[in-house]
């Protein structure tokens, strides 16, 4: 069972006997209590751990009491703030409720007071912390630098959260343009690492003789024209992260050297016999299946474990549903802004050629093809005819779909002087369209230049007939 810790109470009071005796009022209660006796000392100690509960006299010798509770909801506005007040001062303690305080206690009072009071608190703070976390999981359509709040999405911006504070080495992995970049900053900006450096270095843009100095740097004379020490990626993200993307581009005998660095901490610059000790949280990416890499023999099976400790996928974008069109408008809104045209919306049948297409280079294609019509044309609204041949013309033919299935249907052959009844033609033609599509219905309506309802349609009629339909 996971060792729970104590709730967190923390005790501002200046006349240090009573703090000891409000100590000794919640002795027997499963609790850790922090005492301090000054404001400042308070704030402090709340941005080297939150508390879950804080209990506050309002007469301080540095700071008002008030302003305390202000900086102290500011910094975290579900903690549960109980208020100590005397026997006179009962507006201060009306007006500390009104800026958040959870509720009040009149001087003096007994532990079952004190106790019940608290333990009120922290279930209020329960509750909270709860229904926060209920809130995150279910409308997050924007997420660090993602957009996008498809089921598939979510599963991914969960998986970053729950990582993002251990220093377990994460493995991306998805198609060009997916994403990968951004998932890497993600991880690095939830995570305690987020003030220290996040250094990018791509593995397949680099000239391989050069890519070992890069990433471990190297001392003068090292190599014609190192005319100085450098430092590399590695000692630069010292404290941060370290994102190798298209790590599996790296040559076979630079990975052994990654791997020295991944095992022991250590690095050694180009040139140099002399180790140094670097702290790196370690994030890889690649648009390859990284295991069949490894078994190609092209990537090295013991660096590959000790980087694949956590996965990460990103979906392909056509695979994440309504996602595109949200993406797609909010590009259209930065752009628009950015080049100073009045754009400001989708015609409904671009948002259908949208969701139909395939984007096979992702969100990157997307972003391109959004800005190229933003820079080419203007109008209140993007038309199919703004759009690039490949998202204008009538859909390919589906890759997805089989040589048997692109077959044409014997009763649209032609190769007798029969005509079928025209029902039979539209049924062919339909489920020929959606053989091609992969059973996708959005797609299939547009090759049809009809709307996806007339598809759902005539499925439902050929079902309810009995007859087969997919
Ligand atoms: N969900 C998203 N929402 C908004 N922008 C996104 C999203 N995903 C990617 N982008 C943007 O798309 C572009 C491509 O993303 P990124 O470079 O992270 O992809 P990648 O998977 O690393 O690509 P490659 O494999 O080619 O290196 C970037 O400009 C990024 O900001």
């Amino acid at each position: 069972m996971p060792v729970q810790s104590k709730p967190r109470v923390l005790l501002i009071e200046d006349t240090v006997p009573l703090a000891k005796l409000y100590i000794e009022f919640l002795r027997g209660e499963p609790l850790e209590v922090v005492h301090v006796t000054r404001g400042g000392d308070a704030l402090a100690k709340v941005e080297e751990r939150a508390p879950d509960a804080v209990v506050l006299d309002l007469k301080l010798p540095d700071m008002e009491g008030l302003d305390v509770l202000r900086r102290l909801r500011e910094r975290d506005p579900g903690v549960s703030i109980v208020i100590i007040t005397a026997h006179g001062s009962i507006d201060i303690a009306v007006e500390a409720m009104r800026l958040g305080a959870f509720d009040f206690i009149v001087k003096p009072f007994n532990a079952d007071r004190l106790n019940l009071t608290l333990r009120n608190a922290l279930e209020r703070r329960t509750l909270t912390r709860m229904v926060e976390g209920y809130r995150k999981d279910l409308d997050r359509d924007r997420f660090y630098g993602f957009i996008g709040g498809s089921a598939e999405m979510q599963a991914v911006y969960r998986t970053i959260e729950s990582v993002a504070s251990s220093r377990a080495n994460v493995f991306i992995t998805g198609e060009s343009g997916t994403g990968k970049e951004v998932a890497a900053q993600a991880i690095h900006r939830a995570s305690p690492r987020r003030s220290q450096p996040f250094i990018a270095l791509n593995c397949a843009a680099i000239p391989k003789d050069l890519l070992e100095s890069e990433i471990f740097g190297h001392v003068k004379g090292a190599f014609t024209g190192a005319s100085g020490d450098r430092p590399g990626a590695a000692v630069l993200a010292n404290g941060g992260t370290l994102f190798l993307d298209e790590i599996c581009e790296m040559p076979i005998d630079l990975q052994s050297k990654l791997l020295r660095f991944v095992q022991t901490g250590t690095v050694v610059p180009v040139g140099s016999g002399q180790e140094e000790r670097v702290d790196v949280r370690f994030v890889a990416a690649s648009n390859r299946d990284p295991l069949a890499e490894v078994q190609a023999g092209r990537f090295r099976e013991d660096l590959y474990y000790r980087l694949h400790v956590i996965p990460l996928a990103l979906p392909p974008l056509r695979d994440r549903g309504e996602d595109v069109v949200q993406i797609a408008r909010v590009f259209l809104t930065d752009y628009a802004r950015e080049e100073g045209k009045t754009i400001t919306g989708f015609a409904p049948e671009v948002e259908t050629r949208l969701r139909a297409y395939d984007w096979p280079g992702n969100v990157r294609q997307l972003q391109n093809v959004v800005r190229n019509v933003v820079v080419l044309h203007d109008g209140p609204q993007v038309t199919a005819a703004m759009l690039p041949p490949q998202l204008a013309a009538p859909l390919p033919v589906a890759p997805r779909a089989s040589a048997a299935h692109a077959a044409t249907p014997a009763s649209l052959a032609g190769d007798d002087n029969s005509v079928p009844p025209l029902w039979r033609m539209e049924k062919d033609l339909i489920l020929r369209a959606l053989r091609l599509c992969g059973d996708d219905v959005p797609r299939a309506a547009l090759m049809l230049e009809i709307s996806p309802s007339t598809v759902y349609r005539k499925l439902q009629q050929w079902r309810n007939a009995g007859e087969g339909a997919p």
